[in-house]
Order: C-alpha cells, then structure tokens, then sequence
C-alpha cells in the first residue's frame, strides 16, 4: 500500500455525522484532520475516539501564542498521541523554536510539527490589507525558511507554491495543502487550489480535502475516486 497522502478534514458540527463516514473509512486509504470545529465541540475526547478507530489525526488547531504558551500547547498534543500538528509560522522563530524543544523527550514518538504559512483561503490581494505587501507566494517562502529554519518537519501551504519550496527548502521538508479542488467541486471559500494529482506532481507530500468529500453525495465514493486518480496502481 501507497503513502498515505489524503487527509480528510473532518469539519462537522456534530460527532453522528463524522462517524457516519469514518466507519466507512479504511485507516489504510487516508489520515483524519481534526480542526478547530470539532475540537471546541468535542474536546480531546473525539481526537482519542477517532485514534481508537485505527487512524492517524492531523490536530490543526493552528496554536498561534507567545513561545511558552504554544509550546506547552503542542505538548498537550504529544501527549494525547496525534500523529501531527501545527502552529502559525507567522508566531516568530522563537515560538517555532519552543514548540520544537518541547517535543524533544518524545524522540520517534513526537507528532509531526508543522508551521501554517498563508491560509489557502487568501489571494495576493488580500495580503496588504493585512499590512503584507508581499505576493502570497514570497510570503509563503519567507515563512517557510523561517519554519525551516526553527527545525519544523514542514508547513502547510497552497499546492501553487510546492514547486519552488520543494527546489528550495529540499525533499525532505513536508507539505501539507489544503485547496484542494478536484476538477468539477465547488471552490467555495479557497482561492489558492489545484487538483490532487496536479498538487502531487507539483511537490505536495499530503493533500489535505475537506468538502469536496464531506460534503459530495456519495463521500466514500468521492474519497475513493480521489485515492485511485492518485494511486492508479493499486
Ligand atoms: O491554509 C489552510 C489551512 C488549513 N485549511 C483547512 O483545511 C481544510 C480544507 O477544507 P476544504 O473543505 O477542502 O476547503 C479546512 O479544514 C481548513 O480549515 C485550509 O483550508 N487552508
């Protein structure tokens, strides 16, 4: 069996609907993301619930704190066992760094640390309003040197910039892009997109994919058509 590329973002408001799918779903075939909605809802105890099930969890609550508050944050993550997590790169080296020493007694067990660089979600013409005067694609490099830089495993970014992070940052630093569109899903709020097999041959090491599963008719059958466009193999 193939690398696990598919994440599912699990953004439901209540826990019937998620595991009305996640047992239809093969822990052999995709990861689970738990994000900020179903986390605030349903605590720590969902992510060990999920686990129970067989399947790896991407905690991306996007902790963005000063150094010792973040740092202890992502701890708390270590401890409930998920297999990754993140944190906002635009928190600064110092809170990249923290979060990293604290994973350090983990050794092989530690979850993945990973730095958020520009929300999918944003275009270039949004980024002045936030006072960056930047194209997104240069401010994800700029953020991902400095994710780099503090020892994290990789950033979340959009598919559109996996190329040049690959050619610069090298292979073994990880790439997790949510804005993922397979060709015919509605877009909805994301801006930055590209299909799955695209994404891949462009550099990203894992897709993250939300609605255009949760949300289709059939979403086993979305997941599975996705899995086989990207592993045509098996
Ligand atoms: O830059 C980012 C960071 C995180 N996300 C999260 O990924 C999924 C995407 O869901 P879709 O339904 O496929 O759009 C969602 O949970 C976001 O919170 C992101 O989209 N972009």
């Amino acid at each position: 069996m193939a690398e696990k590329r598919i994440l599912v973002a699990l953004d439901y408001d209540n826990k019937a609907q998620a595991f009305a799918l996640i047992n239809q779903l093969d822990p052999t075939m995709c990861r689970l993301k738990i994000g900020k909605e179903m986390f605030t809802l349903f605590g720590p105890q969902f992510v060990k619930e999920v686990q129970e099930k067989g399947f790896d969890v991407f905690l991306d609550l996007k902790f963005h704190d000063i150094p010792n508050t973040v740092a202890k944050a992502v701890r708390a993550a270590a401890e409930l066992g998920v297999w990754m997590v993140n944190v906002h790169a635009s928190g600064g080296l110092a809170m990249m760094k923290a979060a990293k020493d604290i994973l350090e007694p983990y050794g092989e067990k530690a979850p993945m640390l990973i730095g958020v660089t520009v929300l999918t979600s944003m275009s270039d013409e949004e980024l002045p309003l936030i006072g960056i005067n930047k194209t997104a694609d240069e401010q994800v490099q700029h953020l991902a040197a400095l994710a780099y830089q503090a020892g994290l495993d990789g950033v979340v970014c959009s598919a559109q910039e996996a190329e040049s992070l690959k050619s610069t940052l090298g292979d073994d630093f990880k790439l997790i892009t949510p804005g993922i569109r397979p060709i015919g899903s509605a877009v909805g709020d994301q801006h930055r997109i590209m299909t799955p097999e695209k994404a891949l041959k462009a550099g990203s090491d894992y897709l993250v994919i939300g609605r255009p599963i949760t949300k289709a008719p059939d979403p086993l059958e979305a997941l599975t058509s996705i899995h086989y466009s990207i592993n045509p193999t098996e």
